[in-house]
């Protein structure tokens, strides 16, 4: 009986609790994630990623990085693309100012923040800069 019940409440939180994902996580087909995240949720993933803020309206995340030069910041864009082609969720990329960068990341199908964004995020940072 409360074996059950711990069981049931452990999955539960589990649901809510997305804490678990890593830059080893996989991002899942955006179309069957169904719901996205709570603002309590994304601001508990936001301490797992590093300089990344969350838009107002909790729809999207975005991180700002100045690089070295131009060349820089096009072959940034390209690991960033590659690890974008390979996990099926592709960032927004603005490069202004020669060198100045900012990557929005998003789940357009649900129009708000999932954990692939996060998952994203991760292996984003962990690109290095
Ligand atoms: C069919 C294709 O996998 C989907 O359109 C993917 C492509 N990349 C994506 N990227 C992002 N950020 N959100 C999506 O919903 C999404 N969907």
């Amino acid at each position: 009986m409360y074996g059950r019940l711990l069981q049931q409440a452990f999955l539960q939180s589990r649901k809510y609790f997305s804490t678990e994902i890593s830059s080893k996580s996989r991002c899942l087909p955006c179309e069957g994630i169904g719901k996205t995240l709570e603002r309590e949720q994304v601001q508990q993933l936001l301490d797992k990623v590093q300089g990344w803020k969350v838009s107002p309206d909790n729809k999207q995340i975005f991180k700002n990085l100045e690089l070295p030069d131009f060349m820089s910041a096009i072959r940034y864009f390209q690991q960033i693309a590659d690890v974008a082609e390979a996990e099926g969720h592709h960032p927004d990329l603005h490069l202004t100012g020669y060198n100045k960068v900012r990557i929005d990341l998003s789940t357009h199908a649900l129009k708000g923040l999932t954990e692939n964004d996060f998952i994203m995020a991760m292996k984003i940072d962990s690109l290095g800069r």
